[in-house]
């Protein structure tokens, strides 16, 4: 298994220009993903996740920075190797099941597909596609054409077709967005299956905060920046109960920025220029008019506010 990062994003900035006016998507984003994670990332509509995802699926380049996904470097990518990235190393499972499906075949032929296109032979083809429908729970669906299967079962079969060859990395983006929540419940379920038993690294980009009771990490970007990040752990209680633990984490970048999160500013009236305070295990932060005496320690000192 390689120790390497499964995907290493480095400062990437994307800046769109329309009509000589230019759009900052992505401003110097970091993201460190090791193989095996599970991991979402969430955001509201424009702060820049579809805009990552089309560069990590190799679709777009980043107007600066470095992006790679198991050791093939993005912006690198000749024509020969994007086909070749998108079909053995990353896979790619879409909010409507349906672009990953082809109408007139049945779940287990919509599997094999890939399989056939790699040059698999047809007993390992056939194998193959019926551990993945076992995985995903959707054995009962293997002769029915999509049409013929819900939603979420749908979803389901588009999972078993984007691993059907052993991508290092599966993308999700919105897999759920068409979903009730019980049934997104359930798809949110089949990803982890697959995490767990394939070692799958899997990345699902949404808006949906909810995601972050299914994944052991969630990343959250705000104005093309990772903002903060979500990790969620089960520990024993002293009782010997099993309780899930997510703690909050705000990102420090390589140029030592930290976004505070939007309610810290609001509640302590942040603005234009806070005070900062060098503590031996923490920084305290002020507002910039009410901070502490230079060497007091405590917050709101009077002194400040002259
Ligand atoms: N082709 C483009 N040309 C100009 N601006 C763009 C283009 N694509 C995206 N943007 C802008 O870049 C920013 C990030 O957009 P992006 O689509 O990545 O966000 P998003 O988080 O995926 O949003 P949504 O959830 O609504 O899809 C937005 O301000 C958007 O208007």
């Amino acid at each position: 298994m390689t120790t390497e990062p499964s995907i290493v994003c480095d400062n990437l900035v994307r800046i769109y220009q329309t009509e000589g006016v230019e759009v900052v998507a992505l401003q110097g984003l970091d993201l460190l993903v090791e193989p095996g994670d599970l991991l979402a990332i969430v955001g509201a509509s424009g702060s820049g996740k579809s805009t990552l995802l089309n560069i990590l699926s190799g679709n777009d380049v980043p107007t600066a920075g470095r992006a790679s996904v198991a050791g093939y470097d993005l912006l690198e990518l000749s024509g020969r190797r994007r086909a070749e990235y998108r079909r053995d190393v990353a896979g790619f499972v879409w909010q409507q099941a349906s672009h990953g499906l082809m109408p007139f075949l049945s779940a287990a032929e919509n599997v094999a597909l890939p399989l056939l296109i790699s040059g698999v032979p047809r007993r390992e083809r056939t194998e193959r596609a019926a551990e993945l429908l076992t995985l995903l729970d959707i054995d009962h669906c293997r002769d029915h054409r999509p049409a013929e299967m819900s939603g979420g079962e749908q979803q389901r079969c588009a999972i078993a077709v984007a691993v059907a060859n052993r991508p290092q990395v599966l993308f999700a983006d919105e897999p759920t967005g068409e979903l009730d929540s019980t049934t997104a419940d359930e798809v949110f379920a089949a990803l982890r299956r697959t995490n767990d038993e394939l070692g799958t690294t899997i990345v699902i980009v949404t808006h949906d905060p909810e995601v972050a009771e299914h994944v052991d990490r969630t990343v959250a970007i705000r104005d093309g920046r990772t903002a903060s990040e979500t990790l969620r752990r089960t520990e024993l209680t002293a009782e010997g109960h099993e309780r899930i633990v997510a703690e909050e984490y705000a990102v420090l970048d390589r140029a030592g920025r930290v976004q505070l999160p939007r309610e810290f500013v609001s509640t302590l009236g942040l603005r234009d220029r806070v005070r900062l305070e060098l503590e031996p295990d923490h920084v305290g932060v002020w507002p910039g008019a009410g901070g502490p005496v230079s060497g007091s320690g405590e917050p709101g000192g009077e002194e400040e506010a002259r």
